[in-house]
Parts: structure tokens; C-alpha cells; sequence
């Protein structure tokens, strides 16, 4: 079977994403899982380049790695000086990592245009800088930059640096589609001619600008490539490197190459995860894969399909990557959907039953009027709930008044002399009373919220834990302008658990109110009050 090298360079082409500054702490963190996720090479940085990257390889080299290569990148000498005078080649020494890969140039317009410098230079550039590195005991590998379009340009030129790299000693030659517009077939093509032409195994270094760097590292490693070099996530510059994240599971459970071992492969989606979280970016919930909805299921055909066969709308079993399937609850639902989330909250429906019927039907009713619940399960959770005989709230709502006034203190100098002042009277029913509270806010919805804390409090002490994280509005159907209808969605946390709540209406405050009056109720209703 053939053996697979997988590369990630997340920390040197992966920090070229726009948006991307790593510490020296979060290279020295991803670093650690990549080992433990059992990456064979992780390229580290550019030493030289700047002090982080210099105190990483130290760090990294200290803290030492049980599966992977520690590798440092950098370019072939300067033009015109010789390879022990050069800086970079002297950091890449420096840096103590055992494996360089140095970044040549393939393309004959590249060397003209870019490098400045003639084809013949180009060629003793990196004939004399990976000679030099191997010298000094280094393991060396040559990405050849803009090899594919190099190869459109002057074919005999791109493969003589190729031959003149490996004649030098380096291990491998990642054929580098740089600017990231090359198509799977040319790929394939250009990656033949090369495994047939060198004695030396062949990689592949995709960009994404054409939105193709996964197809084309596959192409590539069908087409006889074993070194797979990309990023999690997909990170790097531009539009993008080739995404490890769905490269490992399609070689993995696709090509039938083994890898990884299993059990790391279902190490994957935390991975990423965990990637995303040091970076500071939002995990993509649509990566193939990883995403959080890479295996949601939202047309009622899907899931009943689903419920009948695991695999009818999954090309994978998500486990075998960390991830889960989740059953979404929107219009678009048929009765699986309602049955298989009551399922989930412990509420058994029977699949052909009535109160199934009901429910979806409420459900595509209030959709129909501006609700959402797919973003909002804890509003779902509570329609089941409200639905079933015998269903006791822990608190009813009688009516409500909330009062917004504008006050000038005087003397008036400045708007901020001006204030505006929010209060809300609630009257609510709870365990039989009737509590009849009024409070002040910085504005309705929160003048709402403390006012039937206050009647709650006393009853549901425990409810003091619970907050409310994040508050979206939505305007539907603009063009009524300040008569359309508003859709609240509210994100709350007691701490340990989030969930969410929706409320619709023509009127703001009424959509905040039954929003928040979902979030507090679903929380009674889970905690019984108690957490
Ligand atoms: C395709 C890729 O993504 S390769 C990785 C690119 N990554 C980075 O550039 C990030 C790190 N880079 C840096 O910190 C800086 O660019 C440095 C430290 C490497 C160099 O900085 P400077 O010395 O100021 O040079 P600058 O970046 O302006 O220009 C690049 C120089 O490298 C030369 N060069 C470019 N590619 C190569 C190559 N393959 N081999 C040799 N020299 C090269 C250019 O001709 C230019 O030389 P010049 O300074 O004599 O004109
Ligand atoms: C080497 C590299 O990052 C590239 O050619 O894209």
C-alpha cells in the first residue's frame, strides 16, 4: 500500500491568512495536537523571518514531538552570493529543525520576471542551497513553487529544476500550485509526467483560488504524489490552503490509504475545532466533514430516509470523524423530524398519531408567521412540551405595560442631558399567586426582563443563574417598513448550558417578550428550578 506523508504547514502558510496572528504559546499549542493527532511533518515557520518564529523551533525543539518531523521553511539562496553567506539559509540552520523544505522557484516567467535573475542561477540557487543544507546533516524537500503554471509555460525548464533538485539530494519534490487556478486534470497530467520523469517521491501544495485545492491534491495523490501538504481548515493565504480536514478522511475512508489509525481519525472534528478556537476564528459550521452542520438533516425527506438507513443522505458514518448528525425542526420538516427531537427530549409521540400532525402543522403555522426553530430548539423543546396533556407552566402570564418616556434634566446643554427612561409592569401567575412586580430598565425589553425576575425570584431563587447571552433582531419583510414583522432571537446561559429562544411580531417588544419568556421557562422546565 502506498505510504501517505501527511504535512501540515497551518503555522507557516496557515498564519498567511489574512486575520491570522498566532503567539508563540497557540504554535507551540497546535503544534502539540497535530503530534498528537499523528501529522508525520509540521512545518513550523520561516526562521529568520521574525522573533516569534525564531523562539518557536527553539521552544519546539525543547518540548520535542512523539510522532511528527519538526520542519522549518524558507527560500533557495539570493541570486548571485553563495549559499554559506545567505541569512536565510544560515536561519534555517539555526533553527536546529532536522527537516528544511525550501521554497524554489519552477516557473521560467517567474525567475525572469520575479527573481530578477537568469534560468541558469535559478538552477544553481537551488542545486547549491539544498547541497548546502544536506551538508550540514539536514533532511531536505524542495517546494517548487508555481510548478503547474511553470509546467504550462516552459515544460523543460520546470522538470530540469525538478532533476537539478533531486541530483542535489532533496527527498521530495511538492509540486506547488501557488497561485491556486490549476484544474484537477492538469494536475493529474503534470504529476504523472513528473513521477515518471524523477526517481525522487513527488508532493502536492494546493491553493484554493479556484476553490479546488482538495480535488486537485487528490488528483495529485491518484496520480502518484505521497506528499500531502495543506492546512486545518483550509487556513493560509489568500483565498486559502488545501484543507487537511477533508484531505485525511478521503484518504482515509475514500482511497482506503492508511493514514492515520482509526481512532484518530474521529479525533478530527476537535481538531479543527480547537484550530479555529487559538486563531481566534469562528469554527465554519459548513466545512465539509467538521462543521456542525456538515451532518444536519433538515427536509423532512432526509430524515425519514435517514431513520430507515444511516446512510441514505450521509456519504460518511460522521463518528468515524468526531462529528454528529443533528435533526434540524423548521417548515420544511415532515413527522420524523418533530418525532425524532421529542425523542431526544424524552417525550416518546407515536409516529402516526395526532399530536404529531399538530405539532408540525404549528410549526410550519408560526413559521409562517416569522418564527424559526431551527436556530431556536429550546422554542421547539417548549411546543412539545405545551402540547402534552396535563402540561403545568411554572408561571402564566396575565398582561404586561411597559412605558418608555424621554426626560431632560435641566438646564439642557447637550444630548446627554437628555435620557430615556423604560419601565414595565408584569403581572404573572406563579404556583397560584399572582405576583404583580414593576421595574425600571435601559430599555423595554430589559425593564421586561428584571420586572418578572422580580415576580419569579422569589419562587425559582435559582433563576438568578440564568443570563442572557446575546439578543438578535431580524426585520422580515422589509419593505412594510416599520410595520413589518420582527423575529427575536435570544441566546441565554446559565453557565454551563446555552439555548435558544425565538419570539415573532409586528410589535418588537411582544417578539422579545415570548422570546424571553421561552428562555426562562425552558430552563424552569429543565432545572425544575433546582441547578
Ligand atoms: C509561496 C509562499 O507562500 S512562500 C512563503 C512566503 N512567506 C513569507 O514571505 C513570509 C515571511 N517573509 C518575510 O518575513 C520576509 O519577506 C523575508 C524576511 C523572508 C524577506 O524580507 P526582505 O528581505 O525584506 O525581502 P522582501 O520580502 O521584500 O523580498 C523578497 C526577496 O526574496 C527574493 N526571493 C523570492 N523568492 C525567492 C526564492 N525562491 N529564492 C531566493 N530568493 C527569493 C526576492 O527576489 C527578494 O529579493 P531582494 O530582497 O534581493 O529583492
Ligand atoms: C510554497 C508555497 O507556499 C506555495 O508555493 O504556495
Amino acid at each position: 500500500m502506498t505510504e501517505i506523508q501527511l504535512y501540515d504547514t497551518t503555522l507557516r502558510d496557515g498564519a498567511q491568512r489574512e486575520g491570522i496572528s498566532f503567539s508563540v504559546a497557540d504554535k507551540l499549542h497546535i503544534a502539540q495536537r497535530l503530534d498528537d493527532f499523528g501529522m508525520h511533518f509540521i512545518e513550523g515557520g520561516w526562521p529568520g523571518a521574525n522573533p516569534k518564529d525564531n523562539e518557536f523551533f527553539q521552544q519546539a525543539l525543547k518540548m520535542g514531538f512523539k510522532n511528527a518531523s519538526l520542519v522549518a521553511f524558507g527560500s533557495t539562496r539570493k541570486a548571485g552570493i553563495a549559499a554559506e553567506d545567505d541569512v536565510t539559509l544560515k536561519a534555517l540552520l539555526e533553527s536546529g529543525a532536522p527537516v528544511v523544505t525550501l521554497v524554489g522557484k519552477s516557473s521560467a516567467p517567474q525567475v525572469e520576471k520575479v527573481l530578477a535573475t537568469t534560468l541558469e542561477e535559478n538552477i544553481r540557487m537551488v542545486t547549491d542551497s539544498i547541497e548546502f543544507l544536506k551538508a550540514h546533516g539536514r533532511r531536505v524537500f524542495l517546494d517548487a513553487e508555481h510548478f503547474f503554471d511553470g509546467y504550462k509555460a516552459d515544460q523543460a525548464y520546470a522538470l530540469a529544476v525538478l532533476k537539478a533538485a533531486a541530483a542535489a539530494g532533496a527527498e521530495c519534490l511538492v509540486l506547488c500550485d501557488t497561485n491556486g487556478g490549476a484544474l484537477p486534470g492538469e494536475i493529474a497530467e503534470a504529476v504523472s509526467a513528473v513521477v515518471s520523469a524523477v526517481n525522487v517521491p513527488v508532493g502536492i501544495h494546493a491553493h484554493n483560488d479556484a476553490e479546488l485545492a482538495v480535488a486537485n491534491s487528490l488528483a495529485a495523490v491518484k496520480a502518484g504524489a505521497v506528499q500531502v501538504q495543506g492546512t486545518i481548515n483550509g487556513y493560509g493565504e489568500r483565498c486559502g490552503n488545501a484543507n487537511l480536514c477533508s484531505i485525511i478522511p478521503a484518504l482515509k475512508l475514500k482511497f482506503g490509504l492508511d493514514v492515520l489509525p482509526d481512532n484518530n481519525l474521529s479525533d478530527l472534528t476537535e481538531l479543527s475545532h480547537f484550530v479555529s478556537e487559538v486563531a481566534n476564528l469562528a469554527p465554519d459550521p459548513f466545512l465539509p466533514y467538521v462543521g456542525h452542520s456538515a451532518f444536519s438533516h433538515k427536509a423532512g425527506l432526509h430524515v425519514s430516509g435517514l431513520a430507515r438507513w444511516e446512510f441514505a443522505y450521509q456519504h460518511i458514518d460522521p463518528a468515524a470523524v468526531g462529528n454528529k448528525p443533528r435533526t434540524l425542526v423548521s417548515e420544511l420538516s415532515g413527522k420524523t423530524n418533530i418525532v425524532q427531537r421529542a425523542t431526544e427530549i424524552g417525550v416518546e409521540l407515536p409516529a402516526r398519531g395526532k399530536e404529531v400532525k399538530a405539532l408540525l402543522q404549528r410549526v410550519k403555522d408560526l413559521e409562517s408567521l416569522g418564527f424559526q426553530y431551527e436556530n431556536a430548539e429550546a422554542s421547539f423543546d417548549l411546543l412539545v412540551h405545551r402540547a402534552a396533556t396535563g402540561y403545568q407552566p411554572p408561571f402564566e402570564l396575565i398582561d404586561f405595560m411597559v412605558v418608555i418616556e424621554k426626560r431632560r434634566r435641566a438646564p439642557m446643554v447637550s444630548l446627554a442631558h437628555e435620557e430615556m427612561m423604560s419601565e414595565a409592569i408584569v403581572k404573572v401567575r406563579v404556583n397560584g399567586e399572582v405576583m404583580h412586580t414593576a421595574a425600571e430598565g435601559n430599555g423595554p425589553v430589559n425593564a421586561l426582563d428584571l420586572a418578572l425576575r422580580k415576580a419569579l425570584l422569589p419562587s425559582y431563587p435559582t433563576l438568578a443563574r440564568v443570563n442572557l447571552k446575546d439578543f438578535k433582531v431580524r426585520i422580515l419583510e422589509e419593505s412594510t417598513g416599520t410595520g413589518s414583522i420582527v423575529r427575536v432571537l435570544i441566546e441565554s446561559t446559565d453557565g454551563n448550558e446555552e439555548w435558544h429562544t425565538v419570539g415573532a411580531s409586528s410589535n418588537l417588544i411582544e417578539a422579545s417578550w415570548l422570546a424571553l419568556v421561552d428562555s426562562l421557562e425552558y430552563w424552569l422546565l429543565k432545572n425544575g428550578g433546582q441547578v
